[in-house]
């Protein structure tokens, strides 16, 4: 399988009336959403309600931020991998509820004491649109199911989070250095964006790691393990990871749309049918989460399935 294969979609403006949900154009690509989430767990979108000096602007405050004295950076911790400055084979921020304004500010202020306005704004208005973006995605893949209903109760009940990343550059065209190790998303949907250095890999199901070039302007999408879940098992939630090579680092922001605390995850019962038998107990997302996190991956080339094995019969 080669990276071609990888579906890439246009949700630009003009490509597809977003606006208009309903019309045969939109079910039409609802369709191209959920087969890809079906067959690869993830696909590429050209999105412009970003526009290109949005993103811009965007990674030279990536570049800015992840600058800031390591005591400053440091200074941003509850105690938790969620929200905390993280520093292993790559540096990261995790900051839940950035689409909101006081969020984003408290965060800012940490960084820039003396205040930093545009990094607040940029911080708040890309997570924003971000999440929007997952917004419509989910809502396509369940009225493709026919189940446009549940947008609003079961999974309609989420939170959304951003992952600021910077990988150093490995300075060497040997071999490539770990950014990521292998793991799939406990998220519903996880899009990310990044500056101009690939390194993104996804485990295809026939189990050959395929690279994924994001194209300038794109986007990737990724299902996520509560999706995977949720659908019975009918879309599949990726393992994925970061290989670095080459001489420039690379910056990654990660949006991630996931099922609020304390949300059941229990499959719908038009998705369970005598092809299709239940895959997986409900149960609390959070509690997943907790147990994902204790058997995180340290080490092995693929992730164990751990929502299989903490869900599945
Ligand atoms: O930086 C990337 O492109 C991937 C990051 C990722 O997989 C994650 O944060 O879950
Ligand atoms: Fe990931």
């Amino acid at each position: 399988m080669g990276e071609a294969q990888i579906p890439h979609l246009d949700f630009c403006v003009g490509a597809l009336g977003l606006e208009q949900k309903g019309t045969e154009e939109w079910k039409d690509m609802s369709k191209k959403v959920r087969e890809a989430c079906e067959t690869h767990g993830c696909f590429l979108v050209a999105y412009d309600k970003i526009p290109m000096h949005q993103r811009e602007e965007m990674i030279e405050k990536l570049e800015a931020l992840f600058d800031l004295p390591e005591e400053t950076k440091m200074k941003y911790t509850d105690g938790t991998y969620l929200r905390s400055y993280l520093r292993n084979s790559n540096e990261s921020f995790g900051i839940p509820d950035a689409t909101m304004f006081d969020v984003a500010q408290a965060f800012t202020n940490l960084m820039w004491p003396e205040g930093n306005t545009s990094f607040c704004e940029t911080l708040r208005s890309m997570s924003s649109k971000m999440l929007e973006l997952s917004f419509t995605i989910l809502e396509m893949i369940l009225s493709s199911f026919g189940l446009g209903k549940h947008y609003k109760s079961d999974l309609g009940n989420n939170a959304s989070s951003v992952r600021l990343i910077k990988y150093k550059a490995p300075l060497t065209n040997d071999q490539p250095t770990i950014g990521v190790l292998a793991h799939t998303d406990t998220s519903i949907l996880t899009i990310l964006c990044q500056n101009e250095v690939q390194g993104l890999e996804v485990l295809s199901k026939d189990g050959n790691w395929v690279p994924v070039i994001i194209p300038k302007g794109c986007f990737a999408v990724f299902v996520g393990d509560a999706l995977q879940a949720w659908s019975n098992g009918r879309l599949w939630a990726p393992n994925h990871r970061v290989r670095m090579s080459g001489h420039e680092d690379r910056y990654s922001w990660g949006s991630f749309l996931s099922p609020k605390e304390g949300t059941s995850i229990e499959v719908p019962e038009e998705l369970v049918d005598t092809d299709h038998p239940l895959r997986y107990r409900p149960f609390i997302h959070s509690d997943y989460l907790s147990f994902y996190l204790a058997n995180l991956n340290t080490g092995h080339e693929i992730q164990d399935e751990l929502l299989k094995i903490y869900a599945g019969f």
